[in-house]
């Protein structure tokens, strides 16, 4: 017997970033959204440990480990139960790409894992084991639109009145987390304590007007993902003169997000950055969190 969980991509319609805390983590007060681009994570008992990572041809399966450190494995091992598994990880959604691909991943597994095993464990339960994977983790269980605090772990839904088109910009090679971080740290090493609240954002949501969430997008790593790599600024100025109403990076990058006003105004700009850049795909949110296939 198998079973396979669907987990999304994330993007971060605001994220404010304060000073680190003592333990080198940054608190945020950021506003996630599950987008429709997914990985599959299908998990089997065996006896011995298996991993197999295959993806589409935008995904860099190369950049993904095959031991126990892919946080699908580390999922596995975080689960209380003492057998081995053989798991398939079909990835869409780009490595080092700033969407959450790896915890997608992870929240996969835990809930494969506890379906494949009837565990049933409580929701409080499955968030506990996701905040110890990854600070994105307990979003990609939830899914939907939510606010994250504390370093991103602490989730709660909130309203959203939309259905967004998202234009998605993957780039080639991926940037890693920490060294965004650490950059912005560079950048404002006097951040205050407490990071950016998102109350107009909260209002745009609301609202359902996308003009207005436009206005509202708001990301503190936009800055040192640009300042490492210099053409994604090039990549957001091309798609808003392409038709986006916003174009911003996907949290720590490199990957660009591109709100539009509609499905076929999505379309527009896809095709106009498809004629330079390899990789242009379209997605919608707010979409579900990891659940269950078949
Ligand atoms: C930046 C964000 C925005 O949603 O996502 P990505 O762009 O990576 O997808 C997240 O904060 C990434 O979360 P996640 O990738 O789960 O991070 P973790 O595994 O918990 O931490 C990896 C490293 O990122 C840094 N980190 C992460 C979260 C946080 N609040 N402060 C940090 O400084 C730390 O250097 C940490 O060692
Ligand atoms: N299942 C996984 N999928 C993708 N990356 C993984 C996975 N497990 C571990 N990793 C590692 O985590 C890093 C960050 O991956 P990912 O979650 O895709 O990016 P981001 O943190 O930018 O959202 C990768 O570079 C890779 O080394």
């Amino acid at each position: 017997m198998s079973v396979t969980v669907r987990a999304s991509a994330k993007i971060n319609l605001h994220l404010g970033v304060g000073a680190p805390r003592e333990d080198g983590f940054h608190p945020l007060d950021t506003v996630y959204q599950a987008i429709s681009l997914y990985d599959d994570v299908t998990v089997s008992e065996t006896d011995t440990d298996s991993l197999t990572v295959t993806g589409s041809a935008h995904v860099d399966v190369a950049g993904v480990p095959t031991d126990a450190t892919n946080i699908a494995m580390r999922a596995l091992a975080e689960a209380p139960c003492g057998s081995a598994h053989d798991v398939r990880i079909a990835k869409q959604v780009p490595v080092a790409g700033g969407m959450a691909g790896g915890s997608a991943d992870g929240a996969a597994a835990l809930l494969a894992h506890d379906r494949l095993h009837d565990l049933r464990q409580s929701d409080d339960l499955l968030l506990a084991q996701a905040a110890r994977l990854g600070s994105d983790v307990p979003f990609s269980l939830v899914g939907g639109t939510a606010r994250g605090r504390g370093r991103g772990e602490l989730v709660e839904p909130i309203v959203d009145h939309g259905t967004w088109w998202w234009v998605v910009v993957p780039a080639a090679v991926g940037l890693s987390t920490p060294e965004v971080y650490r950059h912005f740290d560079r950048l404002h090493p006097d951040a205050p304590a407490e990071p950016a609240e998102p109350a107009e954002l909260l209002a745009a949501l609301a609202s359902g007007e996308p003009v207005r969430l436009a206005r509202a997008l708001h990301n503190d790593l936009q800055e040192p993902a640009i300042d490492l790599r210099p053409e994604l600024g090039d990549l957001i100025a091309r798609g808003e003169a392409e038709g986006a109403l916003r174009g911003m990076v996907s949290g720590s990058g490199p990957t660009c997000v591109f709100l539009c006003d509609s499905q076929e105004g999505s379309m527009e700009v896809l095709t106009a950055l498809s004629a330079s850049y390899d990789v242009v795909l379209s997605a919608v949110g707010p979409v579900a969190g990891a659940h269950v296939l078949g």
